[in-house]
Parts: structure tokens; sequence; C-alpha cells
């Protein structure tokens, strides 16, 4: 068999495949705009990337570099990662950065982005909107440019009671016992002891007696009197007013709720997402959100605009958020939880577990969930941070936030990009912990979804360990299986979504032909967005042309192993494309002018009335690989328990102590009915199918086949013996094969001496005379005063 490099069997896959050539990925889209996505990058110049720019050179010519550069629309960040960490060690933890003065440069930005930036925040309280537009076209510029992948969010104002920004940076003090003013009416210069509210009505409802709080207890003031709008208030504990600091007033240890009296949606905030949308923003973040109102107003809004790809996040800040969490959650496309304004609202001590509540239910609601706020606080001034911080910065990674938020530390403070590091590291070291820990199983005890599609997904992520009897059949999928890299081919991000709500140990590569849905799923936990052109027709054409080209890239290697999920929707009836499930394990090309792979598919997982099952099939078409799938099927009463271990979970466990797949066993005995035809038969059938998870009989015949194969494998029938003795003779004959040097070299040793001593060497037994030993007569050894010296006396 030839031996042929990986470049160029791309090269001539490139030339002569008609598929592959139809497929041509695109060019990497940046906010509408077509554009060359750099392979290699400038991150660190390691260069691998045009290494192999340049085999394609050699191979293909000028073409082909040209695909090559623009063949996946995988960011520099995320490659230089999976270089340097393989696929586990790929940071899953999103990280979103505020923009401000101190990190606005094209320089400053980039920065950022190569320490890890996912998505840039603009806060639109703060700098005007040609500052604002103009950080945006740097990113948009170095997404082009440079390759990467950073998503932009801007975040409204919202109403809420503040001290009036004058713009100063400075903040003021109030001490214990001065008494303050604090009106609505336009101050003139800076008079002491006097503060202008942002919000005329900021007083009412507030009676003498209730305490205001500054910053949710920065300082501290009773109202002492009432003079029209204005509140006279006497500071009973010390403390500064920042720019911008939040007014929030208390009445018998209760907070006086004053946020549902103000609209979420300000004239300014339309103003700003207007500007968002013109300006192509990934997400608007919004602020006070106090039910699911605003959230459904401004989605409205945006289908109406054709913006639908803009996600809409709800900022969790207020005592009424709380209180309509679900409905919130529900309406959105994602929850920041806003700790800064919360903690103004809820008691401090809450918020940890607030925070991991709201983490819960976006999880249990598949939307993303951003933690904000104070992470490294004390990085706005200093250039560590202290222990407490890095705690609750592992907090949050701990409870699987999709993501994590600087705010002052990048915007204004001088160590953003230190912070930033500190963040990826700290999340790093607390993803491998939680998975050495197996909190995993902790973690899946909470179920998740209902739906054919949650359940799927989570059984593709989990080993679905628990009491429960029904789900006591461990599937070993992702996790168990010891997976590398799940790649999951989608339109609108939903079933990657799915995958990572279960929180996977691989990284999920999120492959999609849509920007808006790449630039999306940057924010979810674990999942790395690609953007290809694919095919709904051609799932075969998608998946090995997506694994070929990151193969080839050098990402994947030989032992690898890919499990592959597909959740495009056949446009056409006689299409190929479903729902399915592979596994693939990446061979080593070195031996083989084609990339091998080989599948290995876990049990049937059975809960309710839906089951997975497992079917094994070769192709001739694509011989350069096995596989196996799970289809997704629907199947009514076949699943009572009986208190019974079922076959199929036997069998799996059979094969799994004989370190054996279901393919391997079963491929060359039923190679003759699962070839080519039975090919046809599930496109035709899957085809003609209106519904997309029917059962076919096929599947149930040999669903069938396999309990009986199962039992035989079992019970120890000769059913086995005939692949069991084919194993042990391919094991005798490669035990052979790989002493056969050894023998050789030990002939060819023996032989050169013989040459060089001459028959001298040898000896030959009958030429020498050998006298015999002497005998010696045992019946002398045991004379009777000998024997006397060591033996007792019997009398
Ligand atoms: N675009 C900007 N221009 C100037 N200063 C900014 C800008 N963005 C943020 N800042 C500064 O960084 C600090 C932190 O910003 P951040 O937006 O996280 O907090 P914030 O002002 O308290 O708003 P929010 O309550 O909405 O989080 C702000 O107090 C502000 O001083
Ligand atoms: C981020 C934000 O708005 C807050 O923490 O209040």
């Amino acid at each position: 068999m030839a031996v042929t490099t990986s470049d160029s069997i791309l090269a001539r896959s490139l030339m002569t495949d008609r598929r592959s050539t139809n497929f041509g990925l695109k060019s990497e889209v940046c906010r509408g705009k077509v554009v060359l996505c750099r392979a290699g990058g400038k991150v660190k110049g390691k260069g691998k990337g045009r290494v192999e720019l340049k085999a394609a050179v050699q191979i293909g010519g000028l073409e082909e570099v040209k695909k090559a550069k623009n063949e996946m629309g995988l960011d520099v960040v995320s490659e230089e990662e999976l270089r340097e960490k393989g696929f586990l060690g790929m940071r899953k933890t999103k990280l979103v950065c505020t923009i401000g003065p101190a990190c606005c440069s094209l320089q400053d930005l980039e920065k950022l982005a190569l320490g890890g930036m996912n998505v840039a925040r603009l806060n639109m309280c703060h700098n005007t909107r040609d500052w604002h537009r103009d950080v945006i076209k740097k990113i948009n510029q170095l997404n082009e440019e440079k390759g990467f992948c950073v998503s932009v969010m801007i975040d409204t104002e919202g109403s809420q009671i503040h001290v009036l920004d004058h713009g100063a940076p400075s903040s003021v003090k109030a001490e214990e016992g001065s008494t303050w003013l604090f009106t609505a009416q336009k101050l003139e210069g800076s008079p002491p002891f006097a503060i202008q509210a942002n919000y005329e009505g900021f007083s009412e409802g507030i009676e003498v007696g209730d305490e205001l709080a500054i910053d949710g207890g920065m300082a501290s003031f009773q109202v002492i009197e009432k003079v029209g709008n204005d509140l006279r208030c006497k500071c009973t504990d010390s403390g500064l007013f920042l720019p911008r600091a939040k007014f929030s007033f208390w009445r018998n240890g209760k907070l006086v709720a004053r946020n549902s009296e103000l609209p979420t949606l300000s004239k300014k905030d339309w103003a700003d997402i207007e500007f968002g949308v013109s300006e192509g923003v990934d997400f608007i973040a919004l602020s006070f959100v106090n039910d699911a109102d605003p959230v459904r107003q401004l989605k409205n809004y945006l289908y109406m605009r054709s913006s639908r790809s803009t996600r809409v996040l709800a900022k969790v800040e207020s005592l009424e958020s709380l209180q309509k969490l679900k409905e919130i959650v529900e309406a959105s496309d994602g929850i920041m939880v806003a700790r800064g304004d919360l903690g103004v609202e809820i008691p401090y001590e809450q918020i940890p577990t607030v925070q991991e509540e709201i983490t819960l239910v976006c999880r249990e609601m598949n939307k993303p969930v951003i933690v904000a706020s104070q992470l490294l606080e004390s990085m706005v001034e200093y250039p560590t941070p202290t222990r407490a911080e890095v705690a609750d910065v592992s907090e949050a990674v701990r409870q699987y936030a999709d993501a994590l938020m600087l705010s002052g530390e990048s915007a204004i403070g001088p160590y953003g990009q230190k912070a930033l590091s500190i963040l990826q590291m700290a999340s790093s070291r607390m993803e491998l912990w939680s998975r050495e820990e197996n909190r995993q199983s902790i973690l899946h005890q909470r179920r998740l979804g209902v739906s054919l599609p949650d359940r799927i997904a989570e059984q593709i992520c989990n080993c679905a360990e628990s009491s429960d009897s029904n789900r006591a059949q461990s599937f070993y999928v992702a996790n168990n299986l010891g997976v590398d890299a799940i790649f999951v081919y989608t339109k609108h991000g939903q079933m990657a979504s799915l995958l990572s709500r279960n929180r996977p140990y691989p990284p999920i590569f999120a492959f999609t032909s849509d920007n808006g849905t790449r630039m999306a799923l940057n924010l979810q936990w674990g999942v790395i967005p690609l953007l290809v052109e694919l095919s709904d027709d051609d799932m075969e054409a998608n998946i090995s042309t997506t694994i070929e080209l990151i193969r080839r890239k050098g990402m994947l290697k030989p032992g690898d192993v890919v499990m592959v999920v597909s959740d495009l929707t056949p446009t056409h009836i006689n299409s190929t494309a479903f729902q399915s499930i592979q596994v693939k394990t990446i061979l080593n090309p070195v031996f083989s002018s084609i990339s091998i792979s080989q599948s290995s598919c876990p049990g049937k997982s059975d809960f309710r009335k839906k089951i997975l099952n497992f079917n094994s099939r070769r192709s001739f078409r694509s011989l350069h690989r096995q596989r196996s799938r799970i289809y997704c099927a629907t199947q009514e009463g076949d699943n009572k328990s009986n208190g019974e271990e079922p076959p199929e979970s036997l069998f799996m466990k059979e094969l799994k102590r004989r370190g054996m797949t279901p393919t391997s066993l079963l491929e060359d005995a039923k190679r003759s009915n699962y070839e080519l035809n039975e090919d046809m038969k599930i496109g035709k059938e899957m085809g003609s199918s209106t519904t997309r998870n029917a059962v076919s009989t096929e599947y149930e015949k040999s669903l069938s086949n396999q309990r009986e194969r199962s039992m035989e494998l079992n019970s120890e029938g000769l059913e086995g013996l005939v692949p069991r003795a084919k194993l042990l003779l391919t094991l005798g004959g490669t035990f052979f094969l790989a002493f056969w040097p050894l023998i050789l070299l030990t002939i060819a040793f023996f032989s050169a001496l013989y040459l060089y001593f001459g028959p001298s060497f040898i000896h030959y037994g009958n030429k020498t005379s050998v006298s015999l030993p002497q005998y010696i007569d045992p019946y002398e050894l045991l004379e009777d005063e000998r024997i006397s010296e060591t033996a007792p006396r019997l009398n």
C-alpha cells in the first residue's frame, strides 16, 4: 500500500473529490463581510499553520492555498490553545471584558483577544456612541484581519436611581454625623454636602426615618427631613460617593421597592439599542429587567428589524427580577448575574446562594449565564487579586457558569490583561479540579430536560448512573468513552447548546454556516464555534470534510476519539442527512494512503418510552471508515422493566470486559447484511419519512438480532467462538511478527560466530571423551554415627 502524507491526501481530495470541491468551506464572515481567515494566526508565532499551507502549495498550487487558508473558521486563540493543551485541556468557561478607557486602543484590544476574551462588553452608561462605534470597529478589524472570534455586547443603562455622574472620576467622602442634601435639582459646581440624583421622583414614597444606603452600604444615611422632593439626611455610617453610586431606601430592615416605578427601557436605552443593531452587535444586555415584558418587547423589535441573530440577555439585579426569575430566563437568550446592583438590593450574605440558584435555573432552561462584577475588584488598583477574590472566581467556575465578566478591572484598571489571565488560569484550574473530583455525577443528578433532544444531549454527555432502575444502565458516551472532542453540526446552535448544558468533559466544536449562531455560541460553556459552509443534504460530506480539515491541521492525532453529532434537518426527501451520532477513532495514516477511522458505540439507554437504538453498518462507499450510529427513535411499549437487566446492557458489559466494541464483533459476521444495501435502505427510508424519529423495521430486526446475539454471547455459546478465535489468532500472529526481527538477528549473530571461529566453535558431543562421574553409594552416607550427630535419640 502506498505511503501518503495527509497533506497530499487533502490536496488530492481538493482536486478530485467532487463532494469536497462542492462543499468548499466558506471564508470567515465577520459581521456581514466575507473575509479571509488567517491560518496559523499570529499567536506566539509557532507557525504550524503556515507549514501546512506550504505543503499545500507544493502539492496543489495556489488555488489550494486559498482553500486551505479559508477552509476553517476556527479562531486563532482556540487553535493555539488546542495545539498547546490538547482537547481536554481547553478552557470551557468563557470570558467577558468590559471595555473602557484603559483598554480601548487597537493594541490593548488585541492583547485582550489574545488573552482569551470571548466577548467585549460596552456599557452604554459611559462615554459617547462615537466612542463605542470606534471600539466596535476595532474589534471587527481584529476579527477580520487577525482571525479572532470576539463577540460584542452592549449593556443598556436602564432606569435606576443613582448619583448623577458629573464626569469627574474623584469620589466624595461622607463623615459620620454630617448632614447632606439629596436633590434632583441641578447643582451649580460642586457645593459641599449636596448630592444630585439622576431622577426627579427619587424621593417619592420615602418617609422621615427611612434609611438611605449608597452602593448597597458603602455609606449610610437616615432621612431627617423631607422638603418637597428634596431629602435632608444624616450620615450614620461614613463612606464614599463613587460616580454613579446607587441609592436604595430601607424601612424596618426591608427594601423600599422603587425600581418598578421606573421603565426598564428608557428613551436613551432605545436609542442605544438602535445604535447596537445598526452596528451589528451580537448581544444586548438589558439592565434592570423586573419581568419578562421588556425582554419580549425587545425581541419583537429585533424580529421586526430582521436582526434575529442579536441575542437578548437579561440582567438580574433587582429584587423583582429574582421574584420573576423563571419567566425572565424563559423569555431571554441568556442571563447576567449582575452582582453589583443585586448586592444593593439583597443582603450580601444571600448573594452566593442566589448566584448558585440563578446559574442552576439557567442550566435547566438551557440559557447561558454570566457571573459579573467585583470578581477581581482589588485589581482595579493592585496588580494582584486577593485570595478571597480568586476563591470567588473558582466558585463561579465550580457552579458551571457559562462565563465570567470583568468590569472596572479591564475598563479602568491598569492591570486588565493580568486580571484576564488570572480569570483564565483560575477557571482552567477549577475545571480540571472539578473533573478530577468527578463532580459531573453530582451535577447530573439534577434532571435537565424532558424533550427528546434534551434527553439525547444528556445521554450523549453523561454516564447516567442513578439509583433509578430505569437509568441504572450506564450509557458510556462522551465522558465515559474517553471521547476527546464532540463535533456538532448545527444551524441555530440548539444541539450545541443542549450539549453544552450537560457540561461534558470534551470540548464541543460547533460547525455552523450561520455567523450569528457562531458569535452567539461564543458565550456558551465549552463550545468552540466554527463557521463553515454546511450541506443540508450530505451529512457524510460535512463530517468527512471537517474531520479531515481538523486532522490535516495537525489538531487530531491518531488515537483521538471524536463523537460526531448531527442535528441538521434534511431539506429534500432523497436526502441522506439525518440526526445521527457517531464515534470515530482517528488511526495512524502512515501505513495507509487513506485516513482510517473506527467507531465504537455504547449500548442502549432506556428512558420512558423513548430509546436510543444502536446499529452497526459498514459502507463500502466510504471504505476508510467503519462506524456505528445511534439513531434517535421513538418506540412504544418495548421497555417494560421486570427487574432483569436488559440483554443490551449485558451485551455491552460483556464487550467491555473483553475490551471489544460492538462493531468489531458484528461487522464481519453481518457484513453482507450491513453493507451498501443497508445504507441505501436507511437513506431511502429517512428520505421518504415525514417523521424525523421514525423507527424502521430494519432497525427493529437488527435490534432483535442483537438481543439474540447478546444472549448467546453472554451464555458463552458457540456464537462468540469464531470472533474470539479470530482475535486470539490475530494476537498470536502479531506477537510472532513483533519478535521476527529479534529471531533474524539471533540467527545472523550465531552464523557470524560460526564463520569466524570455524567448526571448532561448535561443540560436537560425540568427538569429546567424557568420563562418567564417580559413583557414590547413598547407603554409605547413612552410616549410624553420622546420623547420630544430627538426629535426636528416640529413647
Ligand atoms: N466606556 C467607558 N468609558 C469610561 N469609563 C467606563 C466605561 N465603561 C466602564 N467605565 C468605568 O468602569 C467602571 C466599571 O464599569 P461597569 O460598566 O462594569 O460598572 P458600572 O458603571 O457600575 O455599571 P453597571 O452597574 O451597569 O455595571 C465604571 O464605574 C466606569 O467608571
Ligand atoms: C454588571 C452590572 O450591571 C452589575 O453588576 O450591577
